[in-house]
C-alpha cells in the first residue's frame, strides 16, 4: 500500500527535503563541536531549569560526569548544595542575561546565564556558561601584593632619602666645581641621560643626588645601585627583576627589579664600568625603548625611568679594548659631566674641612678649631680619596683630636708627614726632567695657592706682579677654572 502523504510529494519536493534534513544534520555537528571544544563550561537548560547537556569542560571544571546532571532540575542540584547559585534560573526568572561569581570546588567561577526566548518571547532554553578565574584572581591577588611591596619599599626609601639630602651641602668653591655643579642643575631640568665621570670619592653620587633633587621627578624615587658591588650572576636579576621560578633560588612570587622599582624617578647606576657584558645589552635596549622584560618572563612593561651613570674609570679605553660596549657608552655619554679630583681644586679643601669640622663637631657637640700649621698640612696633601677621605680625616679629629685646637700632630701621619717640608711651591722638583715641566707645575701650585687665597685675579694680579690677562690665561692653561 501507498503512504498517502508521499504519494502526493512530487521529486522535488522530496530532494528538498532531504537537502534540508542535511543542512539540519551539518548544523548540528557543527553546534555539537562548537560546544564540546569550547574551553568554558556549557550548561544547556530547558525552560524548566532541568539540564539537557554540559559539555567536556564543565565536565572538567565542576569535576563530574554529565550523566550525573543530566535530567536533573537545577533546583534540585541547588536544594542538593552542589551550587551555591544558579545563574540558569535567575535567566529564567528575568528572562534576562545574568552573570554570578560563584564558588565551587574550591575553584573561582563566573557564570552568565542566558535565555533563549521563542517568537512569543517565552524562554525555551538557557545557556550558562561558566569559566574558571582561580588562576586569574590569584595572579590578580599576587599583583596586588607585589605592588604594594613595591609601594611600601618605595615609599621608605623616598623617606630615608629626603631626609639624606636634606642634610647634606656641597661645598664648592673651586670654578672647576662650581662649573659641574652648574652643569648638573642645568641638566637637572631635562630628561637626559648623564655620564658623571671623576675618581672615586669625589663626589658623583653628590651631583646625582643634586640632579634628582631639582629635577621634576624630586618626589619619585632616586635608585642607586653599584654595579660592581653586586655579583655578576645576580645583576641581571636585581636590575631587571624576575619572575616566579625564572631560577632556582628566585622566590617563589617573583620580584620586581631595581628599574621597575625606579619607575617615574632615577635610577642611578654607580660604577657603570663593572657592568656585565650580557647587562650592557639588556641596558641598552632599555634605553633604546623604554621596555624590560623580568627574567623568565614574556611580559614587556614600559618604564619612565631617567638614567644617571658613574664611572672612574677611563671607559673610552674600556670601549677601545672591547670591555665595554661602544653602543651603550654613546647612549649614556649624552652628556658627560666630569667632577675633578680633590688635588686639581685645592681651594675647595679648606671649606670643606670647615663644613664637615663643623657638621660632626655639631654631631657630637664639639667645637673645634684650627691652627694655621695644620690648615697647610691639609692644602698640601694630595687626598687619593678625595673628600670621602677628607671628610673621614675630619671626623677623627673631631672625636680624637686631645684640645680643641686641632694641630699638625693631631694630623693622620700621610698627612702630617707633608707639613712644613718644602713643597713644590717651596722649590722641590725631581731631577732630570725637562726645565719647562719642572717650571709649569710650580707656575701651576703657585697660581693654585694665590687662588685660594684671593679668590679673585685683579688681587693675584697684584700680588704676583703680573697683569690680569696673563693671570686669566694662565688659570686657564693649566685648567683652574672654567675654560669658557
Ligand atoms: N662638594 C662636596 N661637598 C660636601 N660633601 C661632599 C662633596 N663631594 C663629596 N662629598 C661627600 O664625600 C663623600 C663621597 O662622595 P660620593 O659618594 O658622592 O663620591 P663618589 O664620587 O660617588 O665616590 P665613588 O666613586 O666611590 O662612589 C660623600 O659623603 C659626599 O657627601
Amino acid at each position: 500500500m501507498t503512504d498517502p502523504v508521499m504519494e502526493n510529494l512530487s521529486t522535488l519536493d522530496l530532494e528538498e527535503m532531504a537537502r534540508q534534513m542535511r543542512a539540519f544534520q551539518d548544523l548540528t555537528r557543527e553546534l555539537d563541536a562548537i560546544i564540546d571544544s569550547s574551553s568554558d563550561g556549557l550548561w544547556i537548560c530547558d525552560a524548566e531549569a532541568r539540564v539537557i547537556r554540559i559539555n567536556p569542560a564543565s565536565e572538567r571544571i565542576n569535576n563530574i560526569k554529565a550523566s550525573e546532571v543530566v535530567g536533573k532540575n537545577m533546583r534540585k542540584l541547588l536544594d542538593e548544595g552542589f551550587i551555591d547559585r544558579s545563574a540558569a534560573l535567575e535567566a529564567i526568572t528575568t528572562k534576562k542575561v545574568v552573570s554570578q561569581l560563584q564558588n565551587r570546588e574550591g575553584r573561582k567561577l563566573i557564570s552568565t546565564g542566558t535565555p533563549v526566548l521563542d517568537a512569543n518571547g517565552e524562554v525555551i532554553r538557557v545557556v550558562v556558561s561558566e569559566r574558571d578565574i582561580t588562576e586569574i584572581d590569584n595572579l590578580q591577588r599576587e599583583l596586588e601584593e607585589q605592588e604594594a611591596l613595591r609601594d611600601q619599599f618605595r615609599n621608605h626609601m623616598l623617606e630615608l632619602q629626603q631626609a639624606d639630602v636634606a642634610s647634606k651641602s656641597v661645598v664648592a668653591r673651586s670654578p672647576l666645581m662650581v662649573n659641574a655643579l652648574k652643569q648638573a642643575l642645568k641638566v637637572s631640568a631635562v630628561n637626559s641621560t648623564v655620564l658623571i665621570l671623576g675618581e672615586s670619592g669625589v663626589g658623583k653620587g653628590l651631583i646625582a643626588e643634586l640632579i634628582h633633587k631639582n629635577s621634576t621627578r624630586a618626589d619619585k624615587p632616586l635608585i642607586e645601585i653599584n654595579c660592581g658591588a653586586i655579583p655578576e650572576s645576580l645583576i641581571e636579576s636585581e636590575l631587571f627583576g624576575y619572575e616566579k621560578g625564572a631560577f632556582t633560588g628566585a622566590q617563589t612570587t617573583g620580584k620586581p627589579g631595581y628599574l621597575e622599582l625606579a619607575d617615574g624617578g632615577i635610577l642611578f647606576l654607580d660604577e657603570i664600568a663593572e657592568l656585565p657584558q650580557s647587562a650592557q645589552v639588556k641596558l641598552l635596549r632599555f634605553l633604546e625603548n623604554g621596555k624590560v622584560i623580568r627574567l623568565g618572563g614574556t611580559k614587556a612593561r614600559h618604564l619612565d625611568v631617567r638614567i644617571l651613570a658613574a664611572t672612574h674609570r677611563n671607559l673610552d679605553e674600556m670601549v677601545r679594548q672591547g670591555s665595554f660596549r661602544l653602543d651603550l657608552y654613546y647612549r649614556l655619554n649624552v652628556i658627560p659631566i666630569s667632577v675633578p679630583a680633590l688635588r686639581e681644586r685645592r681651594d675647595c679643601i679648606l671649606p670643606l674641612v670647615r663644613h664637615y669640622l663643623e657638621l660632626f663637631g655639631a654631631r657630637d657637640s664639639i667645637r673645634k678649631r684650627i691652627t694655621r700649621a695644620a690648615s697647610d698640612a691639609l692644602l698640601a696633601y694630595d687626598y687619593p680619596g678625595n673628600v670621602r677621605q677628607l671628610m673621614n680625616v675630619c671626623e677623627r679629629l673631631v672625636v680624637m683630636a686631645e684640645t680643641d685646637l686641632i694641630d699638625v700632630k693631631d694630623l693622620p701621619a700621610e698627612i702630617s708627614a707633608g707639613a712644613g717640608k718644602p713643597t713644590a711651591v717651596a722649590g722641590v722638583w725631581q731631577e732630570d726632567v725637562p726645565l719647562q715641566e719642572t717650571l709649569d707645575q710650580v707656575e701651576k701650585a703657585v697660581l693654585e695657592k694665590a687662588l685660594a687665597k684671593h679668590r679673585n685675579q685683579m688681587r693675584m694680579a697684584e700680588v704676583l706682579g703680573v697683569n690680569q690677562s696673563t693671570i686669566a690665561r694662565k688659570l686657564r692653561k693649566y685648567k683652574l677654572i672654567n675654560p669658557n
